[in-house]
Order: C-alpha cells, then sequence, then structure tokens
C-alpha cells in the first residue's frame, strides 16, 4: 500500500510538559486509557485539531480537558515531517511543543488513568506508545 501524502495526515498536537522552559530537569507522560489498542501506554497530553481551530488553540484546549491546567508553550519539538511534524503511523501527523504549566496541577481528568513526571534517566521505565519514542529521545538531552 502507497504511504498516505503527508498534507492529508490527520493533524494531532501534543504538550511535552516540563517544570521549566528554559533549564527542564522533568517530563510529564500520561497514561492512556483507551481505545483498547493503546489503553497503557504512555503519551504527551494532546489530541485532533478540530475543524477551525489552530494548532495551537488545540493544544491549549486538550491540556485544559485532559489535565485541567492551562499551559504556557515554548519551543517545537521538531519531527522530521513538513511543519515539524512527527508521524504517528501511516494516519496522524503530531506537532509537539514545549510546554510549562502556568495554572493548576495537573491531573488525569480524561483520557488517562495516571500521570508521571519523568526525569532524564526514568524515561524508559514506562511503555511510551511506539511513535513517541523518538519524541522522547529527542527531549531526553534537553533534561538535566
Ligand atoms: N494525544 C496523543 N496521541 C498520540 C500520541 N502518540 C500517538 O501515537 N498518538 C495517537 C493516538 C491516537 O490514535 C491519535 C491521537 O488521538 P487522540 O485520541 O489523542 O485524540 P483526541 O483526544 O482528540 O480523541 P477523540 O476526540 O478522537 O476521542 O494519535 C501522543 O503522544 N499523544
Amino acid at each position: 500500500m502507497p504511504e498516505r501524502p503527508h498534507d492529508v495526515l490527520r493533524e494531532v498536537v501534543g504538550a511535552a510538559l516540563v517544570d521549566d522552559l528554559t533549564h527542564p530537569t522533568v517530563l510529564l507522560a500520561a497514561r492512556r486509557t483507551e481505545p483498547p489498542a493503546l489503553a497503557g501506554g504512555w503519551e504527551f497530553p494532546g489530541g485532533k485539531v478540530d475543524p477551525g481551530e489552530t494548532h495551537e488553540q488545540a493544544l491549549h484546549r486538550e491540556v485544559r480537558e485532559e489535565l485541567g491546567v492551562e499551559v504556557e508553550l515554548g519551543e517545537k519539538v521538531p519531527g522530521p515531517l513538513p511543519g515539524g511534524r512527527w508521524a504517528l503511523g501511516d494516519t496522524f501527523a503530531m506537532t509537539v511543543w514545549l510546554a510549562r504549566v502556568t495554572a493548576g496541577e495537573p491531573a488525569p481528568i480524561e483520557d488517562h488513568d495516571q500521570l508521571r513526571w519523568l526525569r532524564r534517566d526514568e524515561l524508559h521505565e514506562i511503555p511510551w506508545l511506539p511513535a513517541d519514542l523518538p519524541i522522547v529521545d529527542l527531549i531526553a538531552p534537553m533534561l538535566r
């Protein structure tokens, strides 16, 4: 089957939440509850961009819904696809930003049942969704 062109991939946004945008020491991982095929896998909070939303608006909405927090966005974590996106299988492309909580305390309100703040040496203690591994590996050296 031919690879789907990058411009028809469904857009997803993700937040690489860290404690500090310039000197991060920990990264937040969230454990999915659904669908059954992905449940138990750890990921970046986020989700699909809705029609009429910018990517940034979608990310603020998703972290509000999923974690109950407001965030400030930092740099994008640049991936290999056009626009710095990351391929998630052959259906989705995810844009990931570093982000910092500006209000509230993250809680697994929706779509997740557990959250963990991970230091660099703990990043591989959990089963990340496979497509997230290269993203985690790019973030790892940023954590001190
Ligand atoms: N949010 C998120 N999704 C990811 C990551 N890695 C990864 O492969 N995915 C996949 C899982 C899903 O198939 C898809 C994103 O969909 P989603 O289920 O998070 O989107 P959503 O919150 O808008 O959900 P829904 O409205 O469809 O219920 O991308 C990740 O780090 N974060």
